[in-house]
């Protein structure tokens, strides 16, 4: 199984959304920004990691949501999201295409990859938008 983290970036009442750029699997589809889990890793140090080397900014993991398990032609993956704070520095898109920072009333407009849709869902629950 795969495990791989994202971070729901939260700044000013917005939140980072990011595009897979058309040479990453799943080309075009947004997602929350992070990956896989490294060997003896913490959920808390990956996304801090990932953030930095996709991103170049720095954030602060403050909760952990249900994880979400997805079963694609390869592999089983298990998506586990945190959200998390910007703690500093310029977003540089290292992996990505584009990027927004959106109200969370917007984000179920977007492209989603289909294993973050339960994620958003929960996420708008959690600020009872839903
Ligand atoms: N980062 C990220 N990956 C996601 C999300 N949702 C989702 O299904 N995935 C899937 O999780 C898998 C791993 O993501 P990734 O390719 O970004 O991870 P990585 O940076 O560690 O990989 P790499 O170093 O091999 O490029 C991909 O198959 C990706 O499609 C999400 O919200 N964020």
């Amino acid at each position: 199984m795969l495990k791989v983290t994202c971070a729901i970036i939260e700044l000013h009442g917005k939140v980072l959304v990011t595009q897979r750029s058309e040479f990453m699997r799943e080309p075009l589809l947004w997602e929350f920004p992070g990956g896989k889990l490294e060997q003896g890793e913490t959920e808390e140090a990956c996304l801090v990691r990932e953030v930095y080397e996709e991103l170049n900014i720095h954030v602060r993991p403050l909760k952990r949501l249900t994880p979400v398990m997805h079963q694609t032609k390869n592999h089983l993956i298990e998506l586990i999201p945190h959200i998390c704070t910007y703690v500093g520095g310029v977003i540089h898109l290292l992996e990505h295409i584009a990027f927004e920072w959106v109200d969370p009333s917007a984000l179920q407009k977007y492209n989603w990859c289909l294993p973050d849709v339960p994620v958003v869902e929960e996420y708008l629950r959690l600020k009872k938008m839903t």
